[in-house]
């Protein structure tokens, strides 16, 4: 079966016994408060930690099967902040998402390149190739290492909040972007803090204290008693067409 999914994942930390599906094609956004779970779903997902009960399945078999090269050529991760190989140049940095798929001696080919070409375009990050990663300002640093998660051509990516430090414009061109990926046929999970682009996904799953607690929907989801008692009071939330809009009060 297609699909990236936790199962029972009871632990490490926070998590209580989530079951999350991520299907291909389309966009899922992770919201919940500081300290749900957020990110310690999206490391197990991943396979970088391991649940105490509960399993991983990537694609019908359990994440392990794979080995770190079958994973890495299926998903790509995107953490929330560093390190960041500051000394090496964009184009490497990027170069590096190709790994999982070079061959013994590591030689390139010209889909390799073509790969890395087509992640710092969507990305819109090719004007800064030739720079070192450490001189880019933040937002641009993030959208290098969204390319480096692109360039290999994963099937499942997985973001812990790819929008922070982007101005307003660069949210909107990685939102957009990750529309247009799950429209291509990815599976994208993105940890967001922001209610207005988890808005804009296709579902949405709400973690409370390791717990899923709401899931469907954005405009099912996004409802006024339920982020309140996430976020407090303040919390109103109005319609602009379809799509739900929240605002605080305070
Ligand atoms: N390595 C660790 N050792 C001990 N506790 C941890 C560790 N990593 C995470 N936790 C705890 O697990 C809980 C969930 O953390 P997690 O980072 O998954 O939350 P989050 O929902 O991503 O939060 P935020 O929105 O603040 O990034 C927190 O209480 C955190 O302190």
């Amino acid at each position: 079966m297609g699909g990236l999914e936790a199962r029972g994942i009871v632990g490490p930390f926070a998590l209580k016994g989530v079951d999350l599906l991520l299907r291909p094609g389309e966009w899922l956004a992770l919201l919940g408060p500081n300290g749900s779970g957020k990110t310690t779903l999206l490391k197990a997902m991943a396979g970088l930690l391991r649940p105490r009960r509960g399993e991983v399945l990537l694609e019908g078999r359990p994440l392990r099967v794979h080995g770190s090269y079958g994973r890495g050529r299926l998903l790509a991760y995107l953490p929330q902040g560093g390190p960041y190989p500051e000394g090496l140049l964009v184009e490497e940095v990027v170069r590096l998402g190709r790994l999982p798929h070079l061959g013994l001696w590591g030689r390139e080919g010209r889909e390799d390149r073509e790969a890395v070409d087509w992640a710092l375009e969507v990305t819109g990050a090719s004007a800064f190739r030739g720079r070192l990663l450490g001189t880019l300002s933040g937002g641009e640093r993030q959208r290098v290492l969204l390319a480096r998660a692109l360039a290999g051509r994963p099937r499942y990516l997985l973001l812990d909040e790819p929008t922070t430090f982007l101005d307003l414009e660069h949210q909107g061109a990685v939102v957009g972007l990750l529309r247009r990926l799950a429209g291509m046929g990815l599976g994208v999970l993105s940890v967001l803090h922001d209610p207005n682009q988890a808005a804009l996904a296709h579902r949405v799953a709400v973690l409370e204290g390791g717990r899923v607690v709401a899931e469907g929907r954005p405009e099912a989801v996004l409802q006024e008693p339920l982020l309140a008692r996430l976020y407090g009071p303040g919390v109103r939330v109005v319609r602009l067409g379809e799509r739900p809009h929240v605002y605080l009060d305070p």
